[in-house]
């Protein structure tokens, strides 16, 4: 497995942030984490990334324990926050930003400007390469990023809203784009479409506890609805916001 959790908890102070979450990624799997604002999403991945202890339960991530083994974990995945990076990249050419990174990353430096181009070409980038990342549109941008994420080639890339504030044509591309990675993927969405056509299997969490697990078409005929928005709206109460 490339991520298996168990019991994985976090608290902040009275506050229960994750409660006891168990789940699990199988190699080359599409998982999405769906659920309300403040439901644990972020919380989750934070931890699954070593960026927050847990307080109680396990994870292991690409065989290393959270815990025990950060730096291997770490070394193991490509994390693709919300928020693009700092302004100053903008002056760079999406080229210039990847060897930057990948040198970032430890990517030994005789193979920085092959891996730069080989996660450009994956994410359909290689003709804007050599052009500046601030000419980028914001789909653009966010591939470029997720092709950032994949340069110490990482067995799991964790994506926070990988589309977030995208119009429809971009969010299709970026879509087309994470479907051929060819990596295991741990998805963070508050948008059902984009669970629906991304995800091989979804887990859906309230206030930091699973409350449904299965393919897109298994939690829809459960409950013998034909939208996620039903399925979500059915086990949290909610509309998605
Ligand atoms: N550093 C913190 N200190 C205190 N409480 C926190 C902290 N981080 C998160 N929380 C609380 O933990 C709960 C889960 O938050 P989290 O950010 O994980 O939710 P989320 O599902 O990612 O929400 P969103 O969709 O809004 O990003 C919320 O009640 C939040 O207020």
């Amino acid at each position: 497995m490339i991520v298996e959790t168990e019991a994985l908890g976090r608290t902040f102070g009275e506050r229960t942030a994750v409660d006891a979450l168990t789940f699990h990624i199988a190699p080359g799997e599409i998982v999405g984490l769906l659920g309300p604002n403040g439901a644990g999403k972020t919380t989750t991945i934070r931890m699954l990334a070593t960026l927050l202890p847990a307080s109680s339960g396990t994870a292991r991530v690409c065989g290393h324990d959270i815990r025990d083994d950060p730096d291997a974990v770490r070394r193991s995945i490509g994390y693709v926050m919300q928020q693009v990076s700092p302004m100053g990249y903008y002056l760079l050419t999406g080229r210039e930003k990847a060897e930057i990174e990948a040198s970032l990353y430890h990517v030994p430096r005789r193979r920085v400007k092959e891996r730069a181009a080989e996660v450009l070409d994956l994410v359909g980038l290689t003709e804007h390469a050599d052009q500046l990342v601030q000419e980028y549109s914001g789909g653009m941008q966010k591939r470029l990023e997720l092709a950032c994420g994949l340069l110490h080639r990482p067995e799991l890339l964790i994506l926070d809203e990988p589309t977030l504030g995208l119009d429809v044509q971009s969010r299709h591309h970026v879509w087309e784009h994470i479907r051929t990675l060819g990596v295991a993927v741990l998805l963070a969405t508050n948008y059902m479409d984009e669970a629906d056509r991304l995800c091989d299997r979804l887990t859906i969490i309230d206030h930091g506890r699973t409350v449904a697990t299965g393919t897109p078409a298994e939690l829809k005929e459960a409950l013998g609805v034909l939208t996620l928005d039903d399925v979500f709206l059915a086990h949290t109460g909610r509309e998605v916001s």
